[in-house]
C-alpha cells in the first residue's frame, strides 16, 4: 500500500550538499503499523515527509496503493493526499478555533456539507473519547486531548493511511500509554495503516508490527519488531535495547558475578516459554543457574519473556548448557545484557 522506492533527499544549504536520505527503501501492508527508529538526524522526519510528499524526494518513487504520487498534477495529488492523514508531536491545532471548529475547518475546505461536517465531528471525538469537550479551546486541554484532538481532525477525512510524527514524544508516560492504545484500536477497528517514526523503543515495541532502524539517512536493519528486538544485527539497534534496558545490575554485583561463572540473557518467544528448560539445566548438567532478575515484555501480538540467569560452572558445562538453551529455542545473550 505505501511503497518507497530507492529514496534519495538531498538538501543544499550555503553550496553544501546534506545528505537526509540515501537509496531508502520501504514497502508497508495494508492494516499494517510500521515503525522507523532512529536517533536525531537520522532522517526519520525527512522519510515521513517523503510519503505525502510534504518533501519532494531528490531521487526515488514514493507510491501509494501502487500510484505514483511524483506524477499526478496537483488536482489528483490533493485527492491522493486526502487518503493520507497526519498527526505531529506538537499537535498543529488553531488555538483561537474550538475543539470542534479544529475539526470542522479543514473539513469545510473539502467541500463537505454542513450535516455530513457535523456528523463526522461527532463521530471522531467519540472515537477519540471526547464528545462532551466540543466547545473547549485548545488551551484548555490536556496535552493527550490536545493529541486526541489531531487524531480526530486527521481521522475526519476518513483516511486509510495514518502517519504519526512522534506523536507522543512530548507525553508523560501514562498519557503516552493511552494515545498508544488508542493508535491500536483505530488500527484494529478502522483497518486503518499507520506509519510511525520516533526515538522511543517502546512505542515500536508496543504498537508495530514491522521495524526499519535509521541511521545516517539510511536504513541499517529491518524486520518483524520481535525479530529485531530479539536478534539485533545492528549496533544502533543494539545501542538502543540498551539504553532501554531495564535489568540494571549493579557492577560490582556483575564482578562478583563474573568470578563464578557467566550472566546470561535468555528470551522466550513463543513456544519457547513452555519448555522447562532451566529445571533441565539444573538437573543434567553440571551448572547452577541462578536466575537474577527477569519480566515480561508485551509486544503488539505476543508476550516475550527475558530471565537474567547466572551460569555458575566450569567452562565447558557452561558452554554445553547454552549450545542446549539455543537447542530449546531460547535466544541467549551474552554480551551487553547487563547495561554496563
Ligand atoms: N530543510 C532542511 N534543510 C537542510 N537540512 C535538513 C533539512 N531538514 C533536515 N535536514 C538535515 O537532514 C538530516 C536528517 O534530518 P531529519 O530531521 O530527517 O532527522 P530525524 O531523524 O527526523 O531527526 P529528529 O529526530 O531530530 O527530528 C539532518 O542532518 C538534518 O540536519
Amino acid at each position: 500500500m505505501i511503497e518507497l522506492k530507492n529514496i534519495s533527499k538531498d538538501y543544499t544549504v550555503d553550496k553544501k550538499v546534506i545528505t537526509a536520505l540515501k537509496d531508502v527503501s520501504v514497502q508497508v501492508n495494508a492494516g499494517e503499523i510500521y515503525g522507523v527508529i532512529g536517533y536525531s538526524g537520522a532522517g526519520k522526519s525527512t522519510l515521513i515527509r517523503c510519503i505525502n510528499l510534504l518533501e519532494t524526494p531528490t531521487t526515488g518513487q514514493v507510491f501509494i496503493d501502487g500510484v505514483n504520487l511524483q506524477v499526478l498534477d496537483k488536482i489528483a495529488l490533493r485527492q491522493a493526499r486526502q487518503k493520507i492523514g497526519m498527526i505531529f508531536q506538537g499537535y498543529n491545532l488553531l488555538t483561537t478555533a474550538t475543539v470542534y471548529d479544529n475539526i470542522a475547518i479543514p473539513l469545510k475546505l473539502t467541500g463537505l456539507s454542513k450535516e455530513v461536517i457535523a456528523e463526522r465531528v461527532e463521530k471522531y471525538l467519540g472515537i477519540v473519547g471526547l464528545s462532551d469537550r466540543a466547545t473547549a479551546y485548545p488551551a484548555q486541554l490536556s496535552g493527550g486531548q490536545k493529541q486526541r484532538v489531531a487524531i480526530a481532525r486527521a481521522l475526519s477525512h476518513e483516511p486509510e493511511i495514518l502517519l504519526s510524527d512522534e506523536a507522543t514524544s512530548a507525553l508523560d508516560p501514562n498519557t503516552t500509554e493511552s494515545i498508544l492504545a488508542l493508535l491500536l484500536e483505530i488500527n484494529e477497528k478502522l483497518g486503518l495503516t499507520i506509519f510511525l517514526i520516533t526515538h522511543e523503543l517502546s512505542v515500536i515495541q508496543r504498537l508495530c508490527d514491522r521495524v526499519a532502524v535509521m541511521e545516517n539517512g539510511e536504513i541499517v536493519e529491518q524486520g518483524t519488531v520481535v525479530e529485531v528486538f530479539t536478534q539485533p544485527r545492528s549496533t544502533v539497534t543494539k545501542s538502543f535495547l540498551k539504553n532501554s534496558a531495564k535489568y540494571k545490575i549493579p557492577e560490582k554485583i556483575v564482578g562478583a558475578f563474573d568470578q563464578t561463572g557467566v550472566l546470561i540473557q535468555c528470551t522466550f518467544v513463543g513456544d519457547a516459554a513452555s519448555q522447562p528448560a532451566l529445571a533441565y539445566v539444573s538437573k543434567h548438567f553440571n551448572v547452577v543457574p541462578n536466575i537474577i532478575a527477569g519480566g515480561i515484555d508485551q509486544f503488539k501480538n505476543e508476550a516475550i519473556g527475558n530471565l537474567i540467569v547466572h551460569l555458575e560452572g566450569r567452562t565447558a558445562d557452561i558452554t554445553n548448557t547454552i549450545t542446549y538453551l539455543e537447542s530449546q529455542a531460547i535466544i541467549v545473550t551474552k554480551e551487553g545484557v547487563l547495561n554496563v
